[in-house]
């Protein structure tokens, strides 16, 4: 098939060069040159495992990129994988979807010949429900083309993680295809023939509507969002009682009903869509009239678990005046991305306290340093550790875990970990967020 996909971030490029890989021509439209250059040439815009090898073998070959919206003209659907970030209220903040949606008409407005079959539009973008059919499809018909005859339009939102999107895209648990007509259904089952067909296991296609495909993927996230503050609404108990809540999650985590993913308490969730999703979707809950109380609360609670963290160092060492380190810094391991990471929280706590903040982090230092960059950064724990009246772990780095005679160049060895991730030792006073 030939298959135009509309922003070519973390989800377009990886969705773009994994569907090339299958077989597909694929072309990646962009307003970023920069980004539409290094594609053409071979070299992934994005950090994710395994994608500078498929951009390097496809890029400018099966996968091309562009700056140019009538390339759509030549392919049998278009994917809109564009920012669907937060207003400052939290609500979805759609003029990226919406400028996207009217290129899109524009260019098929402008087609010389008209197709003989109305070209396919699906919403990829994670998109509160009825935002593909009550604004997107008015957008493109804005160019004077009218919807189930010059175009049709489909939702296929994607379940990736960040570090693991090109493993999570070619296995996914499940397709979901929200539609309102056969050939839009058809075309995705086309679209993802060869996907199923190279899946390690079978990939269920779940067959919905429009608006309950958006739906599914804000049920998802917030489900897992909701998840972990549940987790860590128990861990806080746990700590009160000194249970350890590592051994009760991984014992519910046996009872199928409850699974064991996502149970891992601590400084709570970030990144680039969890904090957004949940946001836009209480937002547009309540702009419907119904306050959603269960997502609110978990957010309420993520929210507080790094002033929990640091006030179990405050019980320990008074760092005003004193260095004080950050162990991690990206929103989780295996990322630089530091959008919405707890790092930020906790950095800002321990500036309120008066420390001298020093953070070290293998891979997003330069990111956090534009951020934040009156603290100092280390380029090693040790170094971080050196000297320090305390230390906060963010991030759960596999490196972390063979910490061990770094900690005795502590200051005051005082260390308060927030993803279960530090071995005990004698010689420092250690304390789990819930364990
Ligand atoms: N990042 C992730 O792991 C996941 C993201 N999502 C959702 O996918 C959507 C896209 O997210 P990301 O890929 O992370 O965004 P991103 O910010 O990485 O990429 C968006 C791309 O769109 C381009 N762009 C902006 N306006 C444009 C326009 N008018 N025409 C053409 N290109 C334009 C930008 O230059 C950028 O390259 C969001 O709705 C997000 O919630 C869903 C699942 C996973
Ligand atoms: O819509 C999205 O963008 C994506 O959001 C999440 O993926 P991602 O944010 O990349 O990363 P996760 O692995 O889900 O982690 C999110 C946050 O939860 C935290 N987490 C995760 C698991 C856990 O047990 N405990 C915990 O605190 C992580 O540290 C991290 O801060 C979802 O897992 C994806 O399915 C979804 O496609």
């Amino acid at each position: 098939m030939n298959v135009s996909i509309v922003g070519s971030g973390y989800v377009g490029t990886t969705v773009a060069a994994c569907l090339a890989d299958l077989g597909h021509e694929v072309v990646t439209i962009d307003i970023d040159e920069d980004i539409v250059d290094a594609v053409n040439d071979g070299e992934s815009p994005i950090h994710e495992p395994g994608l500078d090898e498929l951009v390097a073998e496809h890029g400018g070959g099966r996968l091309r990129a562009s700056t140019d919206y009538a390339e759509i003209l030549d392919t049998d659907l278009t994917m809109l994988a564009l920012p669907t970030p937060s207003n400052d209220d939290g609500s979805i903040d759609l003029q990226f979807m919406e400028a996207g949606a009217a290129s899109i008409g524009e260019a098929l407005a402008g087609a010389e010949n008209a197709a003989a079959d109305p070209h396919l539009v699906v919403t990829k973008s994670t998109v509160v429900p009825n935002t593909t059919e009550d604004r997107l499809a008015l957008r493109i018909a804005d160019a004077g083309l009218e919807r189930g005859t010059d175009f049709l339009v489909a939702s296929n939102p994607e379940f990736q993680r960040e570090g693991t999107a090109v493993a999570d895209f070619l296995n996914p648990d499940k397709l979901v295809f929200g539609t309102d007509d056969d050939r839009a259904t058809d075309l995705l089952h086309d679209l993802y023939a060869p996907l199923r067909e190279a899946a390690d296991d079978d990939v269920p296609v779940v067959e919905t509507g429009i608006a309950e495909a958006e739906m599914i993927k804000y049920a998802n996230n917030t489900f897992l969002a909701t998840k972990i503050s549940l987790i860590n609404d128990i861990g806080n108990i746990c700590k009160e009682f000194g249970v350890d809540a590592y051994e009760v999650a991984d014992a519910i985590g046996l009872d199928d009903r409850i699974g064991e993913q996502f149970l891992r308490s601590g400084v709570g969730w970030g990144g680039s869509c969890f904090p957004k999703d949940t946001d836009a979707i209480i937002a547009a809950a309540r702009e419907q009239g119904y306050d959603p109380t269960v997502l609110s609360a978990a957010v309420e609670l993520n929210d507080g678990q790094p002033e929990r963290l640091l006030s179990l160092l405050d019980d320990h060492v008074d760092v005003s005046g004193k260095r004080a380190a950050v162990l991690g810094l990206a929103f989780k391991p295996g990322t630089d991305d530091i959008r919405n990471t707890r790092a930020a929280p906790v950095i800002e706590g321990l500036k309120t306290r008066g420390a001298d903040v020093v953070a070290y982090d293998p891979v997003a230092t330069e990111n956090m340093r534009e951020r934040y960059p009156d603290i100092e950064y280390a380029d090693s724990p040790a170094a971080a550790l050196d000297g320090a009246s305390g230390a906060v772990v963010v991030t759960d780095w596999d490196e972390f875990a063979a910490l061990d005679a770094e900690f005795d160049e502590m200051a005051d060895p005082v260390v308060v970990d927030g993803r279960r991730i530090i071995k005990r030792r004698d010689g420092i006073t250690y304390e789990g967020l819930t364990w």
